[in-house]
C-alpha cells in the first residue's frame, strides 16, 4: 500500500508540501492541474513543473486526480473524438514523467454534490453533509454560486466558476441521455483510451458517483457493484481500473462496502483507494466524519483488513477530513484531519501487516 495525500498546487491549496512532508508515511502526492479546462491536452511544461516541484520535496507523483472528461465525451457528441485525442495526449505526457494512475469520474455536469459545506458537529468541527430534501429544493442554475459562497474563496473540483454559464444548456442536453446511452459513451471512451494507457503503463481508475444516485435528474452509471462490474468488463484490461471510494459508495445504504472491496481486490482491478467515513441519518441523509470506526457508518477497520489480506499494492489516500483546530482550508481538504486519517489508516495497516507476517510478539518484546 502506498500512502498519498491529495494536493491542489501551490496556487490553489492552503496546505504546503512541506507540511505534508511532516506526516509520517505519506510518500506520494496526488497531483492535479486544477486550472486547466476539461478537454484540453495538459501542457508538458506544466506537467514537468508539477513533477519537479513535488519530487524536489521528496515525494513521488504517481497519481493524478483528476483529468476531467469533457462533457461532449459524456454526451457522445461528434466533437468527442477531438477531446478523446487530447485526453490520450495527456495520458502519454503524464506517463512520460512516471504517472501510474489517473483517477477520473464520469458524472454528468457536476462533480460531488453536497447541501452543506460546513455542518457543525457536537465537538464543533465542521464537515460536508448531504440532505436529500435540501438538494432537491435547490435550483440547479443557482447551485454553483450557492456552493462557492460557502467554500472560503477556493474553487471546488469540477465546479469552476467559468462553467456556470454552461450549466443550463448542458442540463438540457442531458435530458435525452439515458443511463444506457451514458454507459455506451463511457465504453466508447474506454475503447480508445485504455489501449494507450496500457501501452504506457498507466491505469485509468474511475471514481464512483458521489452521491451514488441520480441528482438533478442527471443519469448516473458508477453507483454500485453491478455498475463497476459492467465497467471493468466493458474493456477487460487491468488498465481499465477502479478508484474505490468508501465515502462515495458507502453513502448508499444498499451498497455492501465489504463485498465491493473484496470483489474488486480479488479481481485485481483496484488502482486507487479513497478512505473516508460518513454517518447515515435514519432517513438516508449523511454527513462526513472523522476516519475512525466509531465516528461513522463505514467499517473502516474491516476495509483496511481486506486491503491487508489481499496485500494491496496500489495507492491509497485519506479522503475528505473534518475542519478542525480552527483551520481555514478548501472544504474536505484541510491538513489536520486528513493527517489524522492517514495515521489511523497507516496504523491499522501496520498492525495487520505485523499479524500477517507473525511479527507481533517480536514487536511487543522490542517495545517492552
Ligand atoms: O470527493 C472528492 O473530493 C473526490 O474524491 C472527487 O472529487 C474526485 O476527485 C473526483 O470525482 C474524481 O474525478
Ligand atoms: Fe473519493
Amino acid at each position: 500500500m502506498n500512502m498519498t495525500l491529495r494536493w491542489f498546487g501551490h496556487l490553489d491549496d492552503s496546505v504546503t508540501l512541506k507540511q505534508i512532508k511532516q506526516i509520517p508515511k505519506v510518500g506520494g502526492i496526488v497531483g492535479t492541474l486544477n486550472d486547466l479546462k476539461a478537454g484540453e491536452a495538459w501542457p508538458l511544461s506544466r506537467i514537468r513543473a508539477l513533477h519537479r516541484e513535488v519530487t524536489l520535496e521528496g515525494f513521488s507523483l504517481e497519481v493524478i486526480e483528476s483529468v476531467n472528461i469533457h462533457e461532449d465525451i459524456k454526451l457522445g457528441l461528434p466533437s468527442r473524438d477531438k477531446y478523446i485525442e487530447a485526453y490520450i495526449e495527456t495520458i502519454r505526457r503524464l506517463a512520460s514523467v512516471g504517472v501510474k494512475v489517473i483517477c477520473y469520474n464520469f458524472m454528468p455536469v457536476f462533480d460531488w454534490t453536497r447541501s452543506d459545506l460546513a455542518k457543525v458537529l457536537p465537538d464543533k468541527s465542521t464537515v460536508l453533509a448531504y440532505e436529500r430534501a435540501k438538494v432537491e429544493a435547490i435550483d440547479p442554475n443557482s447551485l454553483l454560486s450557492h456552493l462557492t459562497g460557502g467554500a472560503g474563496g477556493f474553487s471546488l473540483p469540477g465546479w469552476e466558476p467559468e462553467r456556470l454559464q454552461e450549466i443550463v444548456p448542458l442540463l438540457e442536453a442531458y435530458q435525452h441521455i439515458t443511463e444506457e446511452q451514458l454507459f455506451l459513451n463511457l465504453t466508447y471512451f474506454l475503447e480508445k483510451t485504455v489501449p494507450v494507457a496500457a501501452e504506457c503503463g498507466v491505469k485509468l481508475a474511475i471514481h464512483p458517483d458521489d452521491p451514488p444516485w441520480p441528482v438533478f435528474g442527471l443519469p448516473r452509471i458508477v453507483k454500485n457493484k453491478s455498475d463497476l462490474i459492467r465497467i471493468i468488463e466493458a474493456v477487460d484490461h487491468p488498465s481499465n481500473s477502479l478508484t474505490l471510494c468508501s465515502g462515495s459508495l458507502g453513502a448508499s445504504l444498499t451498497n455492501d462496502l465489504s463485498d465491493i472491496f473484496q470483489t474488486f481486490l480479488e479481481r485485481d482491478r483496484v488502482a486507487f483507494v479513497h478512505l473516508r467515513n460518513i454517518r447515515h441519518e435514519p432517513n438516508g441523509d449523511f454527513y462526513e466524519t472523522a476516519h475512525c470506526d466509531e465516528a461513522g457508518s463505514v467499517p473502516m477497520t474491516h476495509l483496511i483488513k481486506l486491503l491487508s489480506t489481499y496485500n494491496y499494492q496500489g495507492f491509497i489516500r485519506p479522503d475528505h477530513g473534518r475542519m478542525i483546530w480552527g483551520e481555514k482550508a478548501r472544504p474536505g481538504y484541510g491538513l489536520y484531519d486528513r493527517a489524522l486519517g492517514a495515521m489511523y489508516i497507516q496504523g491499522q495497516w501496520d498492525s495487520f501487516a505485523n499479524q500477517r507476517e507473525g511479527r507481533s510478539e517480536y514487536e511487543t518484546s522490542r517495545n517492552a
